[in-house]
């Protein structure tokens, strides 16, 4: 694993990290540029403006340079047509993947963001970087949009996703996809802060075998469908704007579906360690 650059640190964290102004402000800072110009239709120039932000001004939860380029090295490997990212926040992932999947003869990138003002600043950047073709910025809550796209058939088959929004909804909204058949054989998953901040239950789901994912759907402990292993803080991530989180813990997924998993070391782009989960779907069982 390469050494994380400390020149290319982001501001620290803090106790309140976003939904604080800060987005809005990250749109008048790229606007006021004196090259913003220079930037249209450059996904690379957007991108090194976001990290200028962030490194100056305030911190941003971006998936970074360094875990980017651990998808981005999947997205040139897989090849996908359709990908489908969950969480969009300020269009940082969605500007460098959408541009990786066009590069790689890709067809669409769906963002799903419920936040409406990430909406609008994913919505402006992706514009600005020239690719409002080929990404598709949802608005709303995950689960809702998936049921969404699937319905409409906008959304048929999902080749690589990348799971990056509230913790405990990574293995609900994994499981909604594999009972709308969109994720088979073939499907490539990427999540993010499988180690900062964790997810355990998630990681649990992906590398267990057919038969131990049928005996954990009667085991697990959950409140409001959230894992209790969560810690609290990630469990409240969102309580001001979107009230207490409620998933469906009813969902059982294909327990069927065999996945082949690693862990790829890297870093946060504040410096911290973290890693993202590599899950290729590689067959299904037979029932029984
Ligand atoms: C870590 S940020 C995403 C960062 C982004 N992927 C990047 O690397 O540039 C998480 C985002 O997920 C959004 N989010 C959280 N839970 C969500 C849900 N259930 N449905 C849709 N968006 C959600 C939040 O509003 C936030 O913008």
């Amino acid at each position: 694993m390469a050494e994380f650059d400390p020149q290319k640190k982001y501001q620290e964290q803090q106790e309140i990290f976003f939904d604080d102004g800060r987005e809005r402000e990250l749109l008048q800072f790229i606007h006021n540029k004196p090259d913003v110009e220079d930037m249209r239709n450059s996904p690379h120039k957007v991108l090194a403006a976001i990290d200028q932000f962030a490194r100056t001004q305030k911190y941003l939860m971006n998936v970074g340079e360094d875990k980017g380029r651990i998808v981005t090295d999947l997205i040139a490997e897989v090849k996908p047509q359709v990908m489908v990212e969950l969480g969009g926040y300020v269009g940082y992932s969605c500007i460098l993947f959408g541009d990786a999947l066009r590069k790689a003869g890709g067809k669409r990138y769906f963002s799903l963001e419920r936040n409406p003002e990430f909406v609008n600043v994913i919505s402006s950047l992706v514009d600005l970087a020239g690719l409002s073709d080929i990404v598709k910025v949802i608005e709303g809550s995950s689960d809702a949009s998936i049921k969404e796209l699937h319905a409409t058939g906008a959304l048929q088959h999902i080749d690589l996703m990348f799971l990056d929004h509230y913790k405990p909804a990574y293995t609900t909204d994994l499981k909604l996809c594999e009972e709308l058949n969109l994720i088979t054989p073939g499907s490539v998953l990427a999540a993010d802060n499988v180690i900062k901040p964790g997810n355990p239950p998630y990681l649990e789901y992906v590398r267990s075998s057919v038969e131990e994912k049928k005996q954990a759907t009667q085991n697990a402990q959950t409140v409001n469908g959230v894992d209790t292993r969560f810690a609290d803080r990630t469990v409240k991530q969102y309580l001001r704007r979107e009230g207490e989180a409620k998933l469906d813990e009813t969902r059982v997924g294909n327990p069927l579906l065999i996945y082949e998993s690693k862990l790829v070391h890297s870093f946060e782009p504040s410096g911290v360690p973290d890693a993202v989960e590599i899950t290729k779907c590689v067959g299904v069982a037979e029932e029984g």
